[in-house]
């Protein structure tokens, strides 16, 4: 099980990631994707939804039209772990 990230790494991890935040209250991070259409907003989300499979990590995530609000964390860890990260630069380059 990956571990969750002190302070340093998260902050640092943070910083390097454009347009994710920290959540209020909880130990995650968010950002909202905004697209041209559905088409293209549900096209990521499929490519992103075969990645978290084979990576066997998770978003959390909804779609309205062309915008696609997500928030990650690793559930097993109880926080941000290393995982999140990778997803959330693999969704950033998915995303264009
Ligand atoms: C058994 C399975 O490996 C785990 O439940 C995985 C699945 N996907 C997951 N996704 C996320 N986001 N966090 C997890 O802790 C997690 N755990």
């Amino acid at each position: 099980m990956p571990k969750r990230l002190g302070a340093e790494a998260r902050n640092e991890a943070l910083v390097t990631l454009t347009g994710w935040r920290l959540v209020e209250g909880r130990e995650a991070i968010t950002k909202r994707f905004i697209f041209r259409d559905f088409n293209e907003a549900f096209g990521w989300m499929t490519r992103v939804a075969l990645l978290a499979e084979k990576m066997d990590h998770h978003p959390e995530w909804s779609n309205v039209y062309k915008t696609v609000e997500v928030t990650l964390a690793t559930h097993d860890a109880g926080g941000l772990t290393e995982l999140d990260v990778k997803l959330a630069r693999a969704m950033d380059t998915l995303a264009g």
